[in-house]
């Protein structure tokens, strides 16, 4: 597992990670968010011993990086800026790293298959897409077949199809038992990648909880109602301190009340209901509210996203998923 103790990382005057305490456990993708400048890349760094804490302590297995005998078999690391010899072809630069540690030629042609660059291989690695470059980068991470993986934004620069493969490797190696701990921007990703997250802002700790728990804390939640007698429905709504407002004919957009109260109001007056859906807030939306304050870079007064239906949410009212 992954432990960050009192992590603090300053640059001159500014301090990039303050006082971050947290464990990455195996068997789950762990995803690591926050906003641009929060410290996600040099908490990473420091985890793998690339910079050096001013105070506190990053350990892997219980151990720092520098006294990992192997470290290519314990961790494996993407990180955004990537190293490679741009003339080398993408099997050669996979043998070099590989050779370093006494890792075989087999271990290079299964990580080539397995990142899907078979084709390609022989190819000189400066010509590749950005694309080719991540499954390349995921591939060197991959060599030591390590039970710990650390990936800065593996998802930049793959198209969709290159996104669900990297979710369904990243979900199949912690499925395997591995630690995954992967930060990311891209927050519809992470709510279906991701079972916990880790979220900072400033350097600082904001949350450290399971994905649904956090999108659980978004308050932008509402209920749609269908009803051949939405107005009066509204009303009802109103005068029990909630908010209703009417979307078109017959749709209503219920906040500040939950679903079984709105269907206890409309049971109560005979009023016909054609639906009632919870929605709850997005992960993106939880993300925004969450971070607000720790937010460097960005305009003013930039909205939330609105909230989505969610599909499980009924089951969820009728205890069936809890
Ligand atoms: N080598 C460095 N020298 C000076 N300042 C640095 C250095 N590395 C990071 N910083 C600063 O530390 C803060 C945290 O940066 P970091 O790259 O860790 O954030 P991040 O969360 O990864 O951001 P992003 O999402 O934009 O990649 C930023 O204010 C950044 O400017």
């Amino acid at each position: 597992m992954i432990e960050a103790e009192n992590l603090t990382k300053r640059y001159g005057d500014r301090t990039a990670v303050d006082d971050l305490s947290f464990t990455v456990v195996p068997g789950r993708v762990t995803g690591f968010l926050g906003p641009n400048g929060a410290g996600k890349s040099t908490t990473m760094r420091l985890l793998l011993g690339l910079d050096r804490p001013d105070r506190g302590d990053a350990r892997i297995h219980g151990r720092h990086y520098r006294d990992l005998n192997a470290p290519m078999r314990v961790v494996g690391a993407l990180l955004e800026a990537r190293a490679v010899h741009t003339g080398r072809s993408a099997y050669n630069h996979l043998l070099c790293l590989a050779q370093t540690q006494g890792i075989g030629k087999k271990r290079v042609d299964e990580v080539v298959e397995l990142v899907g660059l078979g084709g390609v291989a022989r190819k000189r690695a400066g010509g590749f897409s950005l694309g080719m470059g991540q499954r390349l980068g995921i591939a060197a991470a991959l060599l030591g077949d390590p039970s710990v993986l650390v990936l800065d934004e593996p998802v930049n620069g793959l198209d969709p199809e290159g996104i669900v493969w990297i979710r369904t490797l990243m979900q199949r190696l912690a499925a395997e038992g591995r630690t995954v701990f992967v930060s990311s921007h891209l927050m519809n990703e992470m709510a279906v990648t991701a079972e916990h997250l880790i979220v900072v802002g400033r350097g600082r700790l904001i949350a450290d909880c399971s994905t649904e728990e956090f999108i659980e804390r978004s308050t932008e939640k509402a209920v749609i109602v269908r009803s051949p007698d939405a107005a009066r429905l509204a009303d009802l709504v109103t005068a029990e301190g909630g908010k209703a407002s009417v979307q078109e004919e017959g749709l209503l957009n219920v906040s500040h009340m939950e679903a079984p109260r709105v269907g206890e109001l409309a049971a109560a007056e005979g009023i016909v209901l054609h639906e009632l859906t919870p929605t709850r807030g997005s992960l993106e939306s939880a993300f925004m509210e969450l971070t607000r304050d720790s937010v460097e870079y960005g305009g003013a007064g930039e909205p939330a996203p609105a909230a989505v239906p969610a599909p499980s949410a009924v089951l969820a009212e009728e205890g069936e998923n809890r």
